[in-house]
């Protein structure tokens, strides 16, 4: 194994496993440059100048979970590496704010009160619970869902009483989600899906040789990924009823942030469940001459994916449909059983020194 990491005098020895020694030499010498030199002689020293950290990117009117926990985490710790090592950093949280989900939102809270654009108050966990009854009336009944699909549109295509109404769908979300980003000590700035709309017929103009029509629906099929029965895998880039999806909102986000943003790398920190949806990206933005692939020169993309935190059934957490526990009750149970556990240590230790001062 020893042979196998590059010449190093910082490392001692190590053996199969992970135990590497650090040498005593190397450590003392280190510490003697960072405390006469600074800290900073300590940064990797890295190539890039600019680099942008998508995360923790949650779904708007979506409570968060513990999955959520992980992109925060990964994502600032990423960033924080970064900024050590003197790279421009830009957090950028790509919220969800932008797709099917919101017609079917406004459909609901219209149908529940016509006038919500106007005089709607609601709290974060009311539109968490809206958001579950839409989902399941859309499953279930057809013309909502139709009504639904025509919101999207009304809302894409810029009708006051939808926008307006979304936009305060965003505003109680983004107080609930700033709350819980500075318990964690997180920051990112809010540029989600909905930003990038703009620019969306320009990158699709961009993509024209590579988008296919596909049963109604303008595809971009990966040349690497298979679906079941070997079908190519593909990117949604137009679906039938002429709405943009996931998918067209990434290709815009990567577009911007290599063209516009001139970032040298970009991260994306998020399950591992979309590596595909990733790869396929980037392996369009290759093709139409954004990334300059293999090649090991910027810009460069990476998705950085996570496990999966499994409900206790084995499956996955749905804020659609399951009870999943929201990440606000869970800091809180963290928080008053590290409390307890603190208490309960400062009791013993206080009754320990009493004996030993009686003996
Ligand atoms: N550019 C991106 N797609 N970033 C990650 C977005 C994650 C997405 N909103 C989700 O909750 O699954």
């Amino acid at each position: 194994m020893m042979q196998n990491f590059p010449n190093s005098e910082m490392i001692e020895s190590c053996s199969v496993g992970v135990n590497v020694v650090l040498s005593d030499n190397w450590i003392a010498k280190t510490i003697k440059k960072m405390l006469v030199e600074g800290i900073e002689t300590w940064a990797p020293r890295l190539i890039i100048k600019r680099a942008v950290v998508d995360f923790p990117s949650p779904n708007i009117a979506k409570e968060l979970h513990v999955g959520h926990l992980r992109t925060c985490i990964i994502g600032d710790a990423i960033a924080r590496l970064l900024e050590f090592s003197n790279v421009e950093v830009l957090r950028r949280n790509h919220v969800g704010d932008w797709g099917t989900q919101f017609g079917m939102l406004l459909e609901l809270i219209f149908e529940e009160n016509p006038n919500w654009d106007v005089e709607g108050q609601l709290a974060l966990n009311d539109l968490a619970a809206l958001y579950k009854k839409a989902n399941a009336r859309f499953k279930e009944d057809s013309d909502f869902k139709e009504r639904a699909q025509k919101s999207v549109v009304r809302l894409q295509g810029g009708e006051v009483k939808y926008v307006k109404a979304w936009e305060k769908i965003r505003e109680i979300s983004r107080g609930a989600f700033n709350e819980l980003f500075s318990r964690l000590g997180v920051q990112s700035e809010e540029m989600g899906e909905s930003f990038y709309g703009k620019y969306i017929p320009e990158v699709l103009e961009a993509l024209s040789d590579q988008v296919k029509d596909d049963d109604g629906t303008r595809v971009i099929f990966s040349e690497h990924l298979l679906g079941k029965g070997g079908k190519p895998l593909c990117l949604i880039v137009v679906k039938s009823d002429g709405g943009y999806s996931y998918d067209t909102t990434d290709l815009a986000a990567l577009w911007y942030r290599v063209n516009q943003e001139k970032a040298d790398w970009i991260i994306y920190v998020t399950d591992v469940g979309q590596k595909g949806h990733f790869q396929m990206v980037f392996e369009a933005a290759e093709r139409a001459g954004w990334l300059p692939g293999n090649d090991p020169c910027c810009p460069k993309a990476f998705h950085v994916g996570f496990g999966l935190v499994q409900a206790e059934d084995g499956k996955r957490l749905r804020t659609r449909d399951s009870e999943v526990p929201r990440l606000v009750d869970l800091l809180d149970e963290a928080k008053n059983c590290s409390k307890g556990k603190i208490l309960e240590l400062i009791k013993e230790k206080k009754s320990s020194d009493q004996l030993s001062e009686d003996s």
